[in-house]
């Protein structure tokens, strides 16, 4: 198992109880991480013309020590630069009195085209913005072009959050131990690290699980288990009922795209729940897709009474009115029990901003659906402005405590989408795709998620496995995708999915 993804303090935490575990002790991490990291360089980059190691005052510059001596031990013409000198009797001390070579003052580091720069002045320890000699060296290593090996985290950026401390270095590959750490997957750390290995220190999974993360890398491996296939001898309905609302004739589109993607990720039955005046404007573009008239909160319970869908999309294309989300609220005051579980996206988002405090309370009620809700940055703000606002929070404990107070699990998009649930569990995505920034992509992620549920899959793994998928298909599809494009781009990538499940078929 490795999708599980520390914060910085878990991370401690797990160095700690290593070291009382055994093998080995803190000197022997160190040591097992500059041997990966050096062994790493002198893999990826042989024509280095020298490196430049910078070493911080603690146990990263620790790391960078052991590093420098590992490359002069295999060839390498090494130059030390330093900020700070270690703590007495730390691990660090005794890295550099190992490596007992004058450093030089960071502030006068200059590199070459052609050169290597290790960095290792501040890792998980970064508690203040760089020092100007540091931001001087981050913007010179930029300036000149020369790659950069970050040991752990580029310096400068929060391990905990992504964020950038003041400046930060931007690195060409990054190492990191035993797990990441959500600075590497949120933005803008992500594009900051490069790309990041991960490398075994002599931290087991026994240690990781006596941590007992929370979060998690969002890959198959987190909910594939739950991810639904059809059983031989299933049949439509079995397979999941979803119903979708309608917006005006101008803004049907949405509605059919969240609809498609629903029918093509396996239910059995998907119905576009249309006001009288869109009708025929829906009806010319449906064809497996069911179409019903429904103009008013009676015709809609008529609907959920007769046909009995598993979940209901609300939202895509319906306009940001009151009217909006009075409808969404007297919905949830009829419904009890049955339909388990609703999608509430864009529209259905932002009208629902009118009145926060009255959705939230609905959907705390007992017998309320089951609900996932897919905000991206602006839907966020204003459903949850001051946990939006508050900057001490990452991206990932402001999609918790949304998810806490909304009782719903929260899809919060972006390049660095995160996926929260009210139980405190909270994924970020990595294989997100820049040709998602185009419109309608988001009618379809709503849809996925709908027919993930009507498929029974808990609303945390559903919005998980929607959000991978819906990213995958995207680049299966590559340049030139629309979103109308996304609902056949699924194929392949349910195919793989299929395939793992060992899906005979
Ligand atoms: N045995 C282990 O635990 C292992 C740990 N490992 C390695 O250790 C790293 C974590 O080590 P760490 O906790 O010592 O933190 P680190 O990032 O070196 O910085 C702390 C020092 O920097 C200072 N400081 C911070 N920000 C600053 C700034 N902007 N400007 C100036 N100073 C600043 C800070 O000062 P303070 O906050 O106390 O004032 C403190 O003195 C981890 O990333 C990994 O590489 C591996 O070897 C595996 C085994
Ligand atoms: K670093």
């Amino acid at each position: 198992m490795s999708h599980e993804i520390l914060t910085p303090s878990e991370m401690g935490r797990a160095d700690k109880l290593a070291m009382q575990h055994g093998p080995f002790d803190g000197y022997g991490l160190m040591s097992n991480a500059g041997t990966q990291i050096a062994t790493l360089i002198l893999a990826r980059f042989p024509e280095m013309r020298c490196a430049h190691v910078l070493c911080g005052p603690g146990n990263n510059g620790g790391d960078g020590y052991v590093v420098a001596r590992l490359l002069v031990k295999g060839g390498v013409d090494v130059h030390l630069w330093d900020e700070g000198e270690p703590r007495a009797g730390s691990d660090a001390a005794i890295a550099a009195a190992d490596y007992p070579v004058e450093p030089r003052p960071l502030a006068d580091f200059m590199p070459e085209p052609g050169d290597l720069v290790v960095d290792a002045l501040y890792g998980a320890g970064l508690s203040k913005p760089l020092s100007e000699a540091a931001a001087r060296a981050a913007r010179v290593a930029k300036e000149s072009s020369v790659p950069v090996v970050a040991v752990d985290l580029p310096s400068g950026v929060s391990g905990e959050s992504g964020q950038i401390l003041g400046d930060a270095f931007a690195a060409a590959l990054t190492v990191t131990f035993a797990r990441k750490k959500p600075g590497h997957l949120l933005e803008p750390g992500r594009t900051l690290c490069g790309d990041v290995e991960v490398v075994d220190i002599g931290i087991s999974d026994e240690v990781i699980a006596e941590i007992g993360p929370r979060c998690f890398e969002n890959l198959p491996d987190i909910w594939l288990e739950k991810f639904p296939v059809p059983a031989l001898d299933t049949y439509k309905y079995r397979r999941g009922h979803v119903g979708v609302f309608s917006g005006s004739p101008t803004a049907t589109g949405a509605a059919r795209l969240s609809a498609m993607a629903s029918a093509r990720v396996g239910a059995g039955a998907v119905t576009v729940l249309s006001p009288t005046r869109s009708l025929a404007v829906n009806g010319a573009h449906l064809t497996s897709i069911m179409l019903r008239k429904a103009d008013t909160l009676d015709e809609v319970l008529g609907f959920l009474d007769a046909r009995k869908p598993q979940t209901l999309v609300y939202g895509p294309g319906l306009g940001p009115e009151q009217e909006v989300a009075n409808f969404l609220l007297d919905l949830l005051a009829a419904i009890d029990g049955a339909p388990e579980s609703l999608v509430l996206d864009a529209d259905g988002l932002t009208s629902a901003a009118f009145q926060p405090e009255a959705l939230f309370a609905a959907l705390h009620a007992q017998g309320a659906p089951k609900a996932i809700m897919t905000p991206h940055e602006g839907e966020f703000r204003r459903l949850f402005r001051d946990i939006a606002d508050d900057t001490k929070l990452s991206k990932v404990e402001k999609a918790r405590a949304a998810a806490a107070r909304a009782d719903a699990v929260i899809v919060y998009k972006g390049p660095d989408t995160v996926i929260a649930s009210p139980d405190g569990r909270a994924a970020i995505n990595s294989n997100g795709t820049p040709l998602l920034a185009t419109a309608g992509s988001g009618d379809v992620l709503s849809g996925l998620c709908a027919g993930l549920l009507a498929q029974g899959m808990p609303p945390f793994e559903a919005a998980c496995a929607a959000v991978w998928i819906h990213c995958e298909a995207a680049r299966s599809f590559g340049p030139g995708l629309l979103a109308e494009d996304l609902p056949l781009a699924l194929r392949p990538v349910l195919g793989d999915l299929f395939a793992r499940k060992g899906w005979m078929g």
